[in-house]
């Protein structure tokens, strides 16, 4: 039941079965929009995810004068002009809560000749940027700004290439140092040692573009003519996991989830259940896509605490919520180290995660850069908080199916930034039962 910005949540009898796709991949939308823009021609694209966050993309790139049509749900065409008819919007450019939006869209835009602003809510405005304005400012953008709003100029219209070490392993600013150096002179080598979710170097290829990793380096050219083409987005397996650990927790569940992007930089939630003890089935779909998918089924069972940490973490850095979850079910102890950067996502996520299942009567506790839980603990229901952020609301949702008696969500409708149907598709997975 739904009142004002809280949801009303009981647990379930049901078990979760049938099969679902999930709504498409997030980074992967954002990308193809991005690249779409950045390409001579018309981009194609299907099975775009047409959540708040990747509509904040769509927008802040059509306010930039490139032209995009929506011509069915998730099916878009942008006519891609290499960044040629770049306008500057008059008013800011509102990324809303979105930090890839803010941080590949600076990227794409270091070239132009601005000033161009880029704002925020709450949230997105307490994020760090300096991991990106360090590169791209090395680069000759001139970009103020340690948090939003951030302000990019670039009077000459010129980017210098640059050897750059990753700080932080960081998808978002990797791939924002890619999209600048793809128009830069010379080629700019990014040195990162533990790999990130590796969809930018996949799609520049796919858009006749170059890229080379040679061990920890990765090498970009500059001045690359990226041609359009047409972009088959699979489902998002990180939605997928709230679903795959649901079936999991739920008693006699079986369910599978369809056409899920498989790339293994993104399915470090597979290795935990392997180091969990816990099965699933894997049916890969060939179709000569470099993003791998394939369906994913799982049964509900028992599994085993384990440590996460290191080179994993990059893997599975959004699925630490629903994995805590998951964790408090298991036997044993689960140590979740290395993921300090979850301190700086849409909210501080080992906090909400801790102080929510805490509430709902875990053994949980935070440490510095991670948390411990002690499992098996029964879940009762509580008065938990999204604190402004998707994820957290999707776990606490799963967390009131298994918890006795009623849980209430405080401002659960922020799942619409990266799952607008979530509960609907709960629906369609308890349904099946009947
Ligand atoms: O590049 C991307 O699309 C993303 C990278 C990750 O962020 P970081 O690069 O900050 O780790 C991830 O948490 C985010 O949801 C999406
Ligand atoms: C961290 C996330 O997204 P972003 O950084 O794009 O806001 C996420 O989707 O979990």
């Amino acid at each position: 039941m739904i009142h004002g910005k809280m949801l009303f949540l009981n647990p379930t009898k049901e078990s979760l079965t049938g099969k679902l796709a999930v709504p498409g991949d997030k980074s992967i939308s954002h990308r193809s929009l991005m690249f779409g823009a950045l390409a001579e021609g018309q981009t194609e694209i299907r099975g775009l995810l047409e959540s708040g966050d990747v509509l904040a993309t769509l927008s802040a790139i059509k306010q930039t004068g490139t032209m995009i049509k929506r011509r069915a749900v998730g099916h878009y065409l942008v006519e891609g002009t290499a960044l040629k008819n770049f306008s500057i919007p008059t008013k800011p450019i509102d990324l809303g809560n979105s930090g890839t939006s803010a941080r590949l869209l600076s990227g794409l835009f270091a070239k132009q000749v601005g000033p161009l602003t880029l704002i925020g809510d709450q949230s997105l405005s307490k994020r760090p940027m300096k991991r990106i304005s360090k590169p791209l400012t090395q680069m000759g953008l001139d970009l103020q700004g340690d948090t939003l709003p951030l302000v990019l100029a670039n009077p000459h219209q010129q980017l210098q290439s640059i050897t750059y070490q990753m700080e932080v392993a960081s998808a978002q600013v990797k791939s924002a140092i890619m999209l600048a150096a793809i128009q830069a002179e010379g080629i700019t080598t990014i040195i990162d040692p533990i790999p990130s979710r590796d969809h930018t170097e996949k799609m520049l290829q796919d858009f006749s573009g170059e890229v080379t990793r040679v061990g920890q380096e990765l090498l970009v050219p500059g001045n690359q003519s990226l041609k359009a083409t047409t972009v088959d987005v699979p489902g998002d397996f990180s939605s997928a996991a709230f679903w795959l650990v649901a079936g999991i927790l739920l008693p006699n569940s079986e369910l599978t989830i369809e056409k899920v992007g498989l790339n293994a930089t993104r399915t470090g939630l597979l290795t935990a259940f392997d180091q969990m003890g816990l099965h699933y089935d894997l049916e890969l779909i060939e179709d000569g896509s470099q993003e791998p998918r394939g369906n994913v089924t799982v049964k509900a069972q028992k599994g085993t605490g384990t440590v996460i940490e290191g080179a994993l973490l990059p893997r599975l850095i959004d699925e630490i919520p629903i994995l805590a979850l998951l964790a408090t079910q298991v036997n044993g102890e689960t140590v979740i180290k290395d993921a300090q950067e979850l301190r700086v996502k849409e909210t501080d996520r080992i906090q909400a995660v801790v102080s929510n299942l805490q509430a709902m009567g875990a053994t949980i506790e935070a440490t510095d850069d991670g948390m411990r839980i002690l499992g098996p603990t029964p879940l009762k229901g509580a008065v938990v908080d999204s604190y402004g952020d998707h994820r957290i609301a999707m776990m606490l949702v799963i967390a009131s199916l298994i918890a006795e008696g009623e849980t209430r969500l405080l401002d659960a409708f922020v799942m619409k930034i990266s799952y607008p149907n979530f509960l609907e598709d709960l629906k369609i997975l308890l349904h099946h039962n009947q």
